[in-house]
């Protein structure tokens, strides 16, 4: 089957400046991708190319696996940037005039509507929606067209938590409806909590390519006295090249069977235990250590 997105080479150059370099980039039929990346990694580029909104200065896209080009503009929805609507008509009305412009069945209106959950003040006027409301209603347009694909840039930007919840429960559900999504993101635990697989890029290059569950793979944390002490006999157990030291805790690379050994070991050997548990996987670490100035930014 192909792929809703398939990029190969992609770059982009602004003068001396190069946003996006040899980006080969695959999102899969019914997929959350999560392209995630700091403020000025080249994300918005990508997406913009994607849509043709901008040309590329070399290498390819393929959508669906043809050529990008106006016929394929009814199967990609996307929400780029915040979406201009008319702040004296009400959300529905706002759908409406899309609507009509776009060629979409206007009975449309009310599904998508539904879809974002704003049925209930789609008679409201534009102009008193929150800024949850208003993304909402971005998000409704750019299913108009009942697209296959979706592309959304930073979703969540600009949201208090409620409205972040909102919006990710909604592109969850557009998901599990069978549709593939791909969308931008600077936020770690956002991209955990909805994507299937996320790409990293870093000044412009994709620096990694991993399933959430990849990315999660959790370790176990440890905090005892005295700290030095406890990484030595756990180093014995384990080996000094499954754990690293964070402050005043030790990360350990190990399985479960191993938590009750360890921490029989330690308490044996006269240690006090202040916490031994599994920690939440820590994308955090992984996205330095995959971005960061220290990096192979070649890393797979
Ligand atoms: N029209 C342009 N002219 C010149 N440079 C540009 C232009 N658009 C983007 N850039 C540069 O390209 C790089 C990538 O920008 P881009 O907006 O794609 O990053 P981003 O990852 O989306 O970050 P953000 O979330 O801050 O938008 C940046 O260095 C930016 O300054």
């Amino acid at each position: 089957m192909t792929s809703p997105v398939e990029t190969s080479a992609l770059t982009k150059r602004y003068g001396p400046i190069t946003a996006v370099t040899d980006l080969d980039l695959t999102v899969r039929t019914g997929e959350v991708y999560g392209f995630l990346g700091p403020n000025g990694a080249g994300k918005t580029t990508t997406l913009r190319m994607l849509l043709g909104l901008i040309k590329p200065t070399s290498g390819t896209i393929r959508l669906f696996g043809a050529v990008p080009g106006p016929h394929y503009l009814d199967r990609v929805g996307a929400l780029i940037e915040g979406p201009a609507f008319y702040p004296y008509l009400s959300g529905r009305d706002n759908l409406r005039v899309l609507a009509a412009h776009a060629g979409a069945d206007s009975r449309r209106v009310a599904t998508v509507l539904r879809i974002v959950d704003l049925a209930d003040r789609a008679g409201d006027r534009y102009g008193t929606y929150s800024l949850g409301m208003k993304q909402r209603l971005g998000l409704a347009a750019a299913l108009l067209k009942d697209p296959a694909l979706l592309i959304l840039d930073e979703p969540t930007n600009g949201l208090d938590p409620a409205g972040m919840a909102d919006i990710r429960a909604t592109i969850r559900r557009l998901a599990d409806d069978g549709r593939t999504v791909l969308l931008s993101s600077h936020l770690l635990g956002e991209v955990q909590q909805i994507c299937d697989r996320v790409g990293m890029i870093s000044a412009g290059r994709l620096v990694s390519q991993l399933s959430v569950a990849e990315l999660s793979s959790a370790g176990l944390r440890v905090i005892a006295d005295p700290l030095p002490a406890a990484r030595e006999r756990v180093a014995a157990m384990i080996g000094a090249d499954r754990i690293t030291e964070d402050g005043d805790a030790l990360y350990l690379d190990t399985t479960d069977d191993m938590v009750p050994r360890i921490n029989a070991e330690l308490v044996n050997a006269g240690l006090a235990v202040r916490e031994l548990h599994r920690c939440e996987p820590d994308l955090e670490r992984t996205f330095l250590e995959l971005t960061g100035s220290g990096g192979d930014p070649h890393a797979h």
